[in-house]
């Protein structure tokens, strides 16, 4: 079956670094697959490469077969590769709903018109309201999103996401900077999205038990190569990932040995 998508000797170099390194990766569409790598591994700049934020150097990125390399970020959102805002793509003066509505707004391109588009906007709002509610923000509709925690931003961030209606879902880090209270909501949030089934989901994390829960499979990339593409348990046996990564890891006990 032909990948969803799929990445050919995909590579960008800045100066005399090569921050990702000839990366051949594929999906299958509705699989779940997480990267892990140390900090300055190449993970957040591949995702920048495959939403069209930056450039390659060499190499080329396929959806559904098809070449993005003449896509923008926008075309490619439009193609169903969707990415997660950043907070800073949030209005923080607007409520959470009002937030979520212009993203679905923004997906179906139209413009309120009071008489002419009453009922197409209590569809937009209704959809917005349901969104809300998979991402457990239900009882913070009417907040305004400046006010929110940092936890719930990100589940806004997620929400703005899931309004796109994207098939595949690029998720950086969604518990970045998170208390560890605030974690348990966003695992649940991510396992009802998989749940649902009909989405492709790629997710950077650090949170190894977090990983270890979601994922169909797992890359590993390390100083901008593909160290490793498996099964959660291969990876967890592989001893070039232990040596290269996961050690680090016990170290800093963020993993249980
Ligand atoms: N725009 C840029 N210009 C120059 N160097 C960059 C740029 N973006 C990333 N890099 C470098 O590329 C390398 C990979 O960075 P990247 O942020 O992709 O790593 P990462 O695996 O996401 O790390 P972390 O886990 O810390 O987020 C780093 O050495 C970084 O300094």
């Amino acid at each position: 079956m032909e990948p969803i998508i799929r990445t050919e000797n995909l590579s960008i170099q800045f100066g005399g670094h090569r921050a990702v390194d000839g990366v051949n990766f594929q999906m299958q569409a509705k699989h779940f697959k997480s990267i892990i790598g140390p900090n300055g591994a190449g993970k957040t700049t591949f995702f920048n490469l495959l939403s069209g934020e930056l450039k390659p150097t060499e190499g080329e990125i396929f959806l559904k077969g098809e070449s993005l390399a003449d896509d923008s970020s926008i075309e490619r959102t439009r193609k169903g590769l969707g990415r997660s805002f950043q907070i800073t793509n949030v209005f923080p003066n607007l409520t959470v709903l009002e937030n979520v509505r212009l993203a679905v707004q923004s997906r179906e391109k139209v413009r309120f018109n009071f008489y002419k588009h009453y009922l197409q906007y209590k569809s937009i709002t209704n959809e917005a309201v349901e969104i809300l509610g998979q991402v457990l923000l239900d009882n913070k509709v009417n907040a305004v999103a400046s006010q929110l925690s940092h936890g719930e931003k990100r589940k806004l961030e997620i929400a703005m996401l899931l309004a796109l209606n994207t098939e595949i879902l690029l998720l950086d880090e969604p518990t970045a900077g998170m208390s560890l209270e605030e974690v348990p909501a966003i695992l649940e949030v991510i396992r009802s999205i998989k749940e649902q089934g009909d989405k492709t989901i790629l997710l950077i994390e650090h949170k190894m038990d977090m990983i270890l829960d979601l994922s169909d499979s797992i890359m590993v990339l390390f100083n901008g190569k593909l160290l490793a593409d498996g099964t959660p348990s291969e990876i967890m046996d592989n001893e070039t990932v232990q040596n290269a990564y996961l050690g680090g890891l016990y170290d800093e006990q963020l993993i249980k040995p």
